[in-house]
């Protein structure tokens, strides 16, 4: 995806000299001969980078004033001065209103192009750590052996680096963003931005605001939109099936166009975005009750994928656990603990309905209220209430009472029934692998769950 710079110089050969310069190295060059070109430009969309002359002649604006109204609706993007001879204290100026950093003329094109790798640099590394401050800690990495999640895998490797758009389907929690992200790192946009909008968070009022932004009046405080700030990037529009009918007509334009207007806006600004939505709903279904637009739903999910629900793949709970539990120590300091088999048998036969997430917070509960020696292991009876109420009932912890109330062989019986449908949701309906586990004959467990009417 070329950056996209943009060049103001009332001098045609600069402008062609610096421009020349840039697209040797592979980047978007557009140039501008005064301050009304230089506005036109930025709104017809904003680029990554700006080089500005300081004096520029015959415009209305001179450098400093354009600087200014630059800085006023675009304080992001970095804006290197252009200075002449003995214009070095005016560089200075610019630097102290907000300008990145000067070149002098005449100037030679290796500081040009470190110049414009720095600030392009500075760009990126502020956005990664607006957005690593947003929304820590975000992990990279797909966790998981199951053969769902190989197969997850696989897949997106094969779609990251073509330009598909992609909807992802999968419960709240499973995982969707986290592979949108995984997408747009594998792609060619890598290193472009990554743009979350979550309509389900946005009003109806606000979401065409949030995704196309606003002209504002007499340049006074326009607000760039979700789709321009992805430019040469990706926008993750997630739960997009909250998205309101009207903005899902207007969305289906962009698809189309590959442009749109900001709201109150005249001006078509153009950009190249790779959209990747996700919705936990049935889209078919929102299509059928007339809620979401099949056009729209066909356009979006050029390529579908579906991230399964946490109790369809109960082989990767172990690993995410490890891996949770690596990740909350180092990032809060809390001491790493062991589980026990126990615990650990318990937690993967939770159902999980709020999948990954709910066992993340659950993982991260445990280490900040785990008593006794950091040393020992965590034990299923030390693990929160709302989880281990799914171990089956004993009478020597919390809920056994039941089986207290019971003769030794009924009690046996609900004990039995109780700890085997445990152990088969754990190990997601295999009853070879069950049998194993228990220690039992495969066609001995067999007649025990039939005997005790499992199955
Ligand atoms: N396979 C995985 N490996 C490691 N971490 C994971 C995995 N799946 C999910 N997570 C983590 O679980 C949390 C929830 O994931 P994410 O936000 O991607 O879910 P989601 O499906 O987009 O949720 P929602 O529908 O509520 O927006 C995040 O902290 C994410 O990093």
């Amino acid at each position: 995806m070329a950056t996209d710079i943009l060049i103001v110089d009332d001098e045609a050969d600069i402008r062609g000299l610096v421009a020349g310069i840039l697209e040797d190295e592979g980047y978007g060059a557009r140039t501008a001969k005064d301050s009304d070109e230089a506005l036109a430009a930025i709104e017809s969309r904003r680029p990554n980078l700006i080089f500005l002359d300081i004096w520029l002649e015959r415009s209305r604006l001179d450098g400093l004033q354009l600087l200014e109204a630059i800085k006023r609706n675009h304080p992001d993007v970095p804006v290197v001065m252009i200075s002449g001879h003995g214009t070095i204290e005016t560089a200075v100026a610019a630097i102290k209103q907000g300008a990145y950093d000067f070149i002098e003329k005449p100037f030679n094109s290796d500081r040009l192009i470190l110049v414009a790798n720095r600030a392009l640099e500075t760009l990126r590394l502020k956005r990664e750590v607006r957005d690593l401050k947003q929304r820590a800690p975000i992990a990279q990495k797909l966790v998981g052996r199951s053969t769902v999640m190989n197969q997850l895998r696989q897949t997106l490797d094969k779609v990251a680096p073509t330009n598909s758009r992609i909807l992802i389907v999968g419960p709240s929690g499973s995982g969707k963003e986290l592979t949108a992200r995984i997408i747009h790192s594998a792609s060619s946009r890598a290193n472009g931005p990554f743009i979350v909008i979550n309509a389900a968070a946005i009003t109806p009022e606000r979401m065409e605001v949030e995704l196309f932004g606003t002209e504002g009046t007499n340049g006074e405080g326009r607000h760039v939109g979700a789709l321009e700030e992805a430019h040469g990037g990706t926008l993750f529009i997630d739960e997009v099936a909250d998205m309101p009918r009207e903005t899902q007509n207007r969305i289906l334009r962009v698809l189309v166009d590959q442009n749109f207007l900001r709201v109150g806006g005249t001006t078509r600004v153009s950009v190249d975005v790779r959209i990747i939505s996700s919705t936990a709903r049935n889209l078919e279904n929102e299509i059928a009750e007339g809620r979401f637009r099949e056009d729209l739903y066909h356009r979006l999910g050029v390529v579908p994928i579906r991230v399964p629900p946490l109790a369809e793949r109960r082989d990767d709970v172990p690993g995410l656990v490890d891996y949770f539990l690596d990740q909350i120590s180092q990032g809060t300091g809390l001491p790493r603990r062991r589980i026990a088999d126990d615990a650990l048998a318990v937690l993967q036969s939770h159902d999980w309905p709020g999948n990954v997430r709910q066992l993340r917070n659950n993982i991260e509960r445990l280490l900040i209220l785990a008593t006794g020696d950091p040393d020992a292991a965590v034990t299923a009876s030390m693990l929160p209430p709302d989880v281990g109420s799914l171990v089956p009932s004993l009478p020597t912890g919390s809920g056994g009472e039941h089986l207290m109330g019971l003769p030794l062989r009924e009690a046996r019986e609900v004990f039995e029934r109780e700890y085997l449908v445990a152990q088969i949701s754990r190990f997601g309906g295999n009853i070879s692998r069950t049998a194993e586990f228990v220690g039992m004959e495969r066609s001995a467990l067999h007649r025990k769950l039939k005997a005790l009417g499992i199955g």
